[in-house]
């Protein structure tokens, strides 16, 4: 993880923004949540009322130009529909409702796309992108609707938006439809990283039909039938590099400085619309934003897998969880797209991909900066592997334990590291069993039995050299004491994560219509820093099991 970052430069000055704030943070409510939709109400307005939308009113596939947004309804599913899950925490918390409201049917039909609450207008965006390095042309939500913008008690917007809810004119040759298999995956994944403290979106609901979907999960002609699902999610904007990048790329730059003031008077309170240096300041505050949410990947063993510039938010935020893995043993290698055969998007690249993908949009920005402006910008850009590094350094001090600063972190960081490496230990458990051992039994070498993590990190012969150099840096914690060392560890390592074996564990169920793993994962990820009974007996901290060893997940969804 250490040794692929390219070269740092010089830090600029940074506004940070972004606030996906946890709910964890908000203050208590002092309205209850509303027990009825008749009153609740969504919009489209505040986007269509200052971006432009495409003329043509139909749904057919296209090229579309000079504008943000088609007009477009989802395509309900013609079978039934059944409500698989739902997060009581965004119902409740970010949209103000009931969990007993999940449970009419006119919930159903608005998560499910069969309805749209009155008076909003359906969009579908149209973007671009950089897929695998290489420029993609028009993407856009080919299988994505918004349904609509609702404001909270907290006056915070949220878009919803409906994926796999049938074709858009970005459709291309996709059917529009979303399987359960990556449903079930996106809908726990995105909300695990946010109990992770992770910037991402959110999901709100998940449900499946029993309309078939074709799918070649492997691309080997294999051909088979799936079931289509549903998930409604919500982030505070879904707009992308990619969104930008279209305009650009058709030289559309009126409309490319009317996207780009809006997402900053909308999102940006910090900046000043007005001010000539606008973009610059935005353009830090995404190369800040972008260099933090991937040392916070990092920091959980977290591949995103897909990191085009489409799938990378404008809000720093993390979105489209396609073939994304927790890595398991720790190699820097890792990747976890069975079809990306250069391992672009391996584990320890993610953050050279973040420079990639910044690049572009610093090409973008480009052609509305002055010559100054852009020689600024590009130093911004040189500033983000040292933003990534001094983030990257500080998650992973914290996993440690550390306080302060001493010359010696890297390397114990790094040590500790190459140890995984080589010895392919558990990334998430040995950061945890570090969390919950105490100094006396590392100093003693006294791991505990079901320490297995450690145990095999032991195994390497230099283990002993690390704690030596571990426990003197530990002496060296001012006002410290080893239970709130291990307090302080446990609250920032996770012992459970979605590893691929247990999301693949819960789909196999859900696809015989057994959603009780869904449910349990969505239960223990909430707290995933607390040792739960349930969690322990179902073997989420325990090694992976054989059955699961050469597991590989599919990139088609
Ligand atoms: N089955 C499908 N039907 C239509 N379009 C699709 C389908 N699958 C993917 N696409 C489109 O292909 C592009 C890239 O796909 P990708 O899997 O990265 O996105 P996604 O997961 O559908 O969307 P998002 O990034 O919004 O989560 C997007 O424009 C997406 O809308």
């Amino acid at each position: 993880f250490l040794e692929e970052m390219p070269a740092s430069g010089s830090r600029p000055g940074l506004k940070r923004l972004l606030s996906n704030e946890s709910s964890a943070g908000y203050c208590e409510r002092k309205t209850k949540p509303a027990t009825s939709l008749a009153s609740w109400s969504l919009s489209t307005e505040s986007l269509i009322g200052v971006l432009p939308v495409d003329p043509a009113p139909e749904n057919y596939i296209r090229v579309v130009r000079n504008c943000i947004f088609s007009v477009v309804y989802p395509t309900p599913f013609k079978s039934r529909t059944l409500l698989v899950a739902v997060s009581k925490n965004v119902l409740e918390d970010i949209l103000d409702l009931d969990l007993s409201v999940s449970k009419t049917n006119y919930f159903i039909q608005l998560v499910s796309g069969e309805k749209i609450v009155s008076g909003s207008i359906p969009l579908a965006h149209r973007y671009g992108g950089h897929q695998f390095g290489i420029w993609a042309d028009q993407l856009g939500d080919g299988r994505a609707h918004i349904i609509g913008i609702y404001t909270n008690r907290y006056g915070e917007k949220w878009e919803l938006q409906l994926k796999g809810s049938g074709k858009t004119p970005y459709s291309r040759n996709g059917d529009g439809r979303a399987v359960l298999r990556s449903s079930v995956r996106e809908f726990l994944a995105s909300e695990a990283l946010h109990y992770l403290g992770i910037p991402t979106s959110r999901a709100l609901s998940l449900v499946v039909s029993d309309d078939d979907v074709w799918r070649d999960p492997f691309y080997n002609g294999n051909i088979q039938k799936e079931r289509g699902a549903v998930v409604l999610r919500i982030a505070k904007s879904w707009f992308r590099i990619g969104s930008l990048e279209i305009l650009a790329h058709y030289g559309e730059l009126d409309l490319l400085r009317k996207l780009l003031n809006f997402v900053i008077q909308e999102h940006f309170p910090a900046i000043n619309v007005k001010d000539p240096n606008r973009y610059l300041d935005f353009f830090s505050d995404v190369v800040s934003g972008t260099a933090h949410l991937i040392a916070s990947w990092m920091s959980v063993g977290f591949a995103h897998g897909v990191c085009n510039t489409d799938n990378f938010s404008l809000l720093s935020i993390t979105i489209d969880y396609g073939p994304f893995g927790f890595m398991e043993s720790y190699d820097p290698n890792f990747v976890p797209n069975t079809s990306d055969d250069e391992r672009r998007y391996k584990i320890g690249n993610q953050a050279n991909v973040g420079m990639f993908n910044l690049n572009k949009l610093l090409q973008v920005l480009n052609l509305l900066l002055d010559p100054n402006q852009k020689q600024l910008a590009a130093q911004i850009l040189v500033g983000y592997p040292t933003l990534y590094y001094r983030r990257f350094k500080e998650l992973f001090k914290a996993k440690l334990g550390l306080l302060g600063e001493k010359e010696n972190d890297d390397y114990l960081i790094a040590f500790l590291l190459r140890l995984m490496e080589d010895t392919k230990a558990d990334f998430t458990m040995t950061f945890r069993e570090l969390s919950e051992i105490t100094q006396a039994q590392l100093k003693e070498f006294n791991i505990p039995q079901e320490f297995w993590a450690l145990e095999t990190l032991s195994r390497q012969e230099l283990f002993s050299d690390w704690v030596t150099l571990y426990l003197l840096r530990l002496k060296s914690n001012m006002n410290d004491s080893d239970s709130r060392r291990r307090k302080r560890m446990t609250s920032v390592n996770p012992r459970y994560v979605l590893k691929n074996w247990m999301a693949e564990s819960a789909v196999r169920k859900a696809e015989m219509n057994d959603f009780s793993e869904v449910h349990l994962l969505q239960q223990v990820l909430q707290h995933p820093f607390q040792k739960q009974s349930l969690s322990e007996r179902a073997g989420y901290s325990s090694p992976t099991p054989l059955w699961a060893k050469d597991l590989k997940v599919s990139c088609s969804s």
